[in-house]
Order: C-alpha cells, then sequence, then structure tokens
C-alpha cells in the first residue's frame, strides 16, 4: 500500500516519516514550495519539522495530481482547508485516513462528515491520539487510535502504518475518534490559561476532568461511544495537550492568561492552534445539540477578549450541581 500524505506542515511530515518506516516509499504533498525542495534537497522540512532528518524514501511534491499514484491517503491539512484541498486531489476510491482535529467553521461539519462530501466513493479513516509531531518524528514511543468502520480496511491500515514505536489500535467509532481530537484542541487553551494567569494545578485538573464531561456530553450526543472517548484519541490526548508547552493550543491559551489579545496571539503565525477556530463553531454546535460546555463557552469568551479573571469568576459562581457526566 503506496501512502501520499496530503500536508507538509509538523504532523504530515512526521506521518510521512512513519510511513516511510523499513524504506517505504511515501509521497509527501506540501503546499509551500520551500518545504517540497527541503525535503527533496536534504530530506529536511526547514518550516515545520526543522531539527529532524527525514527518510530518503519520502519524496515530496507540490502537484496534488501525483497522489493518483498513492493507494491510501492521510489527510493532515489543517481542519478548515480539509474541504478546499480534497476538492483538488484525485481521489477517486482511495481510502482516506483524516489525521486533522477540528470542525468546519460555518459548515460544523466534523472532518470525515467534510470528506466523505467532497468524496462520497472514498472509504473513511481517522487517526487521531495522543501525538506531537516532533517526539512522533524522533521515533518515541506513540500510540494512537484508528478508527474505520471496514474492518478489513482498518486491519490493512493499522498493519501498513504501525512501526515499533507507533502502535496504533483499532476502533470502528469515527465519530468518537473525531470528536476527542477536536474538543481536547478547545479545552487545552483552558489549561494554558490556567497556567498562563498563574491559576494553580487543581485548577487545571479540575479543568481537566469537568472538560472531559464536557467532552463526553457532546460526543455522545453526536453518536460516539464513551470508551473512544476515555480511550488514546479522548482523554490521553487531553491529557497531553492540557500538560504541555509543546502544545500550540496550550501556548496559546498561556498568552491569553497572561493578558495578552488573541488577535496579536494568533497574527502572523504559520502554525496552527486549531481550537481558536474550533471553539466557537464547537460553541453553536453543542447548542445546537442541547449540550452545555461552560469550560468551553468560557474559552470562547477568552478568545473573544473578556478579561480571565471575569471569565473564571463566572465559572465558578454557576449553581452547585452533581458531579457525573
Ligand atoms: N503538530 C502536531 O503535533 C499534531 C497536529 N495534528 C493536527 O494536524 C493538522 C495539521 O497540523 P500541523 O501539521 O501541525 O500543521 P503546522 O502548524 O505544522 O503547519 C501549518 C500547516 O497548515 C497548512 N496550511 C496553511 N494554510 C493553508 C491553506 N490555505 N490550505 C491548506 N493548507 C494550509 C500549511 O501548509 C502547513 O501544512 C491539524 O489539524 C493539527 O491539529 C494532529 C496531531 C499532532
Ligand atoms: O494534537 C496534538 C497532540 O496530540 C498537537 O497539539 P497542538 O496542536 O496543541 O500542538
Amino acid at each position: 500500500m503506496r501512502i501520499g500524505v496530503i500536508g507538509g506542515g509538523a504532523w504530515g511530515t512526521a506521518l510521512a516519516q512513519v510511513a516511510a518506516h523499513g524504506d517505504r516509499d511515501v509521497l509527501l504533498w506540501a503546499r509551500e514550495a520551500e518545504v517540497v525542495a527541503s525535503v527533496n534537497a536534504d530530506h529536511r522540512n526547514h518550516l515545520f519539522l526543522s531539527d529532524i532528518d527525514l527518510s530518503p524514501t519520502i519524496r515530496a511534491t507540490g502537484d496534488l495530481a501525483d497522489l493518483a499514484a498513492c493507494d491510501a491517503l492521510l489527510v493532515v491539512a489543517p481542519a478548515q482547508h480539509v474541504g478546499a484541498v480534497l476538492a483538488a486531489t484525485p481521489v477517486g476510491t482511495r481510502p482516506l485516513v483524516l489525521c486533522a482535529k477540528g470542525i468546519e467553521a460555518g459548515s460544523r461539519r466534523l472532518v470525515g462528515e467534510v470528506a466523505r462530501a467532497v468524496h462520497p466513493q472514498a472509504p473513511i479513516a481517522v487517526l487521531s491520539g495522543p501525538t506531537f509531531a516532533h517526539e512522533v518524528a524522533r521515533g518515541l514511543p506513540t500510540a494512537v487510535t484508528l478508527a474505520c468502520e471496514d474492518d478489513v480496511l482498518r486491519t490493512a491500515l493499522s498493519e501498513r502504518l504501525a512501526a515499533p514505536h507507533f502502535r496504533p489500535y483499532a476502533s470502528s467509532d469515527v465519530t468518537g475518534a473525531e470528536i476527542g481530537g477536536a474538543v481536547k484542541n478547545v479545552l487545552a487553551i483552558g489549561c494554558g490559561v490556567v497556567e498562563g494567569a498563574g491559576l494553580g494545578q487543581n485548577a487545571r485538573a479540575a479543568l481537566i476532568a469537568r472538560g472531559f464531561a464536557e467532552m463526553t456530553r457532546f460526543g455522545l450526543a453526536r453518536g460516539a461511544r464513551a470508551e473512544t472517548l476515555a480511550g488514546l484519541s479522548g482523554l490521553g490526548d487531553l491529557v497531553l495537550t492540557c500538560s504541555s508547552t509543546s502544545s500550540r493550543n496550550f501556548s496559546l491559551g498561556v498568552g491569553l492568561g497572561r493578558g495578552e489579545a488573541a488577535t496579536a496571539l494568533l497574527a502572523d503565525r504559520r502554525t496552527v492552534a486549531e481550537g481558536a477556530f474550533t471553539a466557537p463553531v464547537l460553541r453553536q454546535a453543542a447548542a445546537e445539540a442541547g449540550v452545555d460546555m461552560p469550560v468551553c463557552d468560557a474559552v470562547c469568551h477568552l478568545l473573544e477578549g473578556a478579561a480571565v479573571s471575569d471569565v473564571i469568576g463566572t465559572l465558578l459562581a454557576r449553581p452547585l450541581r452533581e458531579e457525573g457526566v
């Protein structure tokens, strides 16, 4: 199975490195000509993953048409751009493995729903979990959820992508795997705010636990399974992203917590903090589903410029309630 990767950011490049394990050919589509040139000439991605030596069996292209030579495609463009990029990609019946984490603005569709609308003939899988790109690319041990409804394809993809340091766990719950990854980015911004504002470790742990309750409520309302949300792509990724400045979402929150404006923090950045785009869409989607998500709402208010002390005060002053989901 020849793998093509759509997206030459940090995660697309790290996944190309995983797929190239054992000297297998991988084709990486990158939007930036300098990424294509540096991967092909130096086996490095100077723009997005600069300190990693890449496998020489990874070849980069700037032409989406070249992906017609691949058997399966990993989709690693930012969530807001997946629809446009896929519309220009020759997909047909090739399996699409969705690796972006987010919800599309406007349509409020998960990435899988976007992909199905653009390429209805293509089987869909989702690869998601606690996976900082720079760790995966360095060969550090990592486990992910690989979700696909078709068990033959799920097994084939798992076997093709597994490597000694990279262990996929199979699931048939595509929606659950997607929702965990999308919601955790919003909650990671909140945990960053707690860090930046110096609110303490207790507050961070409370936010992770109550945030997980929100993820579960929203996921169950959208048809996800509870065990998927409690697995690698949900709780696992939530814990990772809420505890490290390696996370772009957490780091964005740290800036907000220090009193910097979201507009300034997001201006001119080359890398993507998906939670900033997902937060307002998630607020709409949750309202539509009748699901209460006060922590995610609080993150929206902070991104809109509300003062940290006001937002935290409002969260803590809500009526007391039972703990369950
Ligand atoms: N970096 C990581 O550790 C991980 C990232 N992800 C997810 O992977 C997805 C991609 O993120 P990264 O590879 O980290 O990106 P990145 O932040 O390293 O790079 C930005 C990417 O956005 C692309 N881009 C910018 N404008 C675009 C446009 N108009 N159309 C198409 N592409 C455009 C750039 O070409 C580049 O590939 C995101 O959904 C992210 O949440 C998932 C797991 C780990
Ligand atoms: O999704 C990720 C880790 O699993 C990467 O998180 P950030 O996008 O916040 O850096």
